[in-house]
C-alpha cells in the first residue's frame, strides 16, 4: 500500500539561545535530544530581513536557465550546484562553503553573472558568519545535555576546528515533470528529500512557511516539524552521535512537499551542516561514554565516514539512510 500524508505534529521545546541556561530547561532539552535528536532555537540573531533577502537573491540563481546552472554542476569545476534528478526530482540546490563564504558564494557568481555582482556572497559571508557563531553555541549548549561541565572539558579539545557548509535548497517541479490529476484526497506524498540522517555534529534548518520537514519517531512514524516564525530548527548528525557513543540521537528526516490543486508548491530552505575537520578521529571519551558502559562505535576518521557516505551518493543513493550510515560505518560488531 503507498503511503499518504499524515497529521501527526512533534512538540520540540524550543531554546532561547540568548539566554543562559537553567537547570530546569537542560532536561527538557537534553530528553528531546536523546528522543528525536531535533529541537527549536529562537533569538537566535537572523532577522526576518536577512532570511527574506536570501530568499530573493537564491531565487535569482535558482531562475538561471538550467545550462547556466550546470555550469557550476557536478561535472564543472566549480560543483556547487545539484541539479533536479539526483537527491529528487524535486530538489535543487546550492551549496556555500565556509570559512571564507564570501568566496565560496563568489565561485557560483562569477561563473552565472556576466556582469560583477557581490550582493549573493556578501549576504552569504553574513549568514556564514551568523551561523559559525550559533553553530558553536549550539555545541556548547549539547555538551552541557551530556553531562556537568562538558562543555568546559571537551568543547576546545573536540570541537574548536569544526567547519561549516550551507546548502540552499529550492523544491519545486522540474521542467519534464507534469502536474499530476489524481484525486484530491488520499494522495500519495511526494518526497521532495527521502529519507536520511546528516552527516553533521548538528544542523541548523530555516524552511519557509510552506513546511513539510518530517522525522521519522524510534517507532518508525513520521512526524511534521512544523515551521515556527522566528525560530530555526535543530538536528544531531551522525558525527555528534558516534562521539556522544549514540546517546544523541541522529534521526531520520525527510522533506515533503505541499499540493495546492494539484500542483507542487516550491519550498525554500537553508540547511547549514557543522562538521568536524577531516582528519578528525571521532571517538567517544570515557567520561562520556560512562563507567560501565560500552561503546558502539569504533574510532574513525571523519573523512572516512564521508567518503562512504558520498560513495554510495554517488551510485544514485543520495542519502538514503538504510545501509549508509554510521551506524554501517562504525557500529562496532564487537562492543569496546
Ligand atoms: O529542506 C529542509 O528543510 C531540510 C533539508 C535536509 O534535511 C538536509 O538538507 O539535510
Ligand atoms: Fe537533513
Amino acid at each position: 500500500m503507498s503511503e499518504t500524508q499524515t497529521n501527526h505534529c512533534v512538540q520540540l521545546p524550543v531554546l532561547d539561545i540568548s539566554q543562559p541556561l537553567s537547570p530546569s530547561t537542560l532536561s527538557s532539552f537534553s530528553l528531546a535530544c536523546r528522543e528525536w535528536g531535533f529541537f527549536y532555537i529562537t533569538n537566535h540573531g537572523v532577522s526576518r530581513d536577512l532570511y527574506r533577502k536570501l530568499h530573493s537573491l537564491s531565487n535569482h540563481l535558482f531562475n538561471f536557465p538550467c545550462e547556466s546552472k550546470l555550469k557550476v554542476g557536478p561535472s564543472s569545476s566549480v560543483k556547487t550546484y545539484t541539479p533536479h534528478f539526483i537527491a529528487s526530482p524535486f530538489f535543487e540546490s546550492f551549496r556555500v562553503s565556509g570559512p571564507d563564504f564570501f568566496a565560496s558564494a563568489q565561485s557560483t557568481v562569477d561563473v552565472l553573472f556576466d556582469e560583477p555582482n557581490s550582493d549573493f556572497s556578501e549576504t552569504l559571508k553574513e549568514y556564514g558568519r551568523k551561523m559559525t557563531k550559533l553553530s558553536k553555541t549550539i555545541v556548547e549548549v549539547v555538551l552541557m545535555f551530556l553531562g556537568d561541565d562538558f562543555e568546559k572539558k571537551f568543547y576546545e579539545s573536540e570541537f574548536s576546528e569544526c567547519h561549516g557548509y550551507l546548502r540552499i535548497v529550492n523544491y519545486s517541479p522540474p521542467e519534464s515533470v507534469e502536474d499530476q490529476d489524481d484525486d484530491d484526497d488520499d494522495q500519495e506524498i511526494i518526497e521532495g528529500l527521502g529519507m536520511h540522517v546528516d552527516m553533521s555534529c548538528v544542523t541548523i534548518v530555516y524552511q519557509d512557511e510552506i513546511g513539510g520537514l518530517q522525522v521519522r519517531s524510534k517507532e518508525g512514524k513520521w512526524m511534521n516539524i512544523n515551521p515556527c516564525e522566528d525560530t530555526l530548527v535543530v538536528n544531531i548528525g551522525d558525527m555528534l552521535h558516534a562521539w556522544s557513543n549514540g546517546q544523541l540521537r541522529s534521526s531520520e528526516h525527510r522533506v515533503v512537499l505541499k499540493r495546492n490543486n494539484n500542483n507542487i508548491v516550491n519550498r525554500f530552505s537553508l540547511a547549514f551542516f557543522w562538521c568536524f575537520e577531516d582528519d578528525k578521529i571521532i571517538f567517544s571519551p570515557n567520561e562520556v561514554v560512562g563507567d560501565g558502559n560500552l561503546r558502539i562505535y569504533r574510532p574513525f576518521v571523519c573523512a572516512d565516514y564521508v567518503k562512504f557516505r558520498n560513495l554510495n551518493n554517488e551510485k544514485g543513493k543520495f542519502e538514503k539512510a538504510i545501509g549508509f550510515t554510521v551506524k554501517d560505518f562504525a557500529g562496532a560488531s564487537r562492543q569496546i
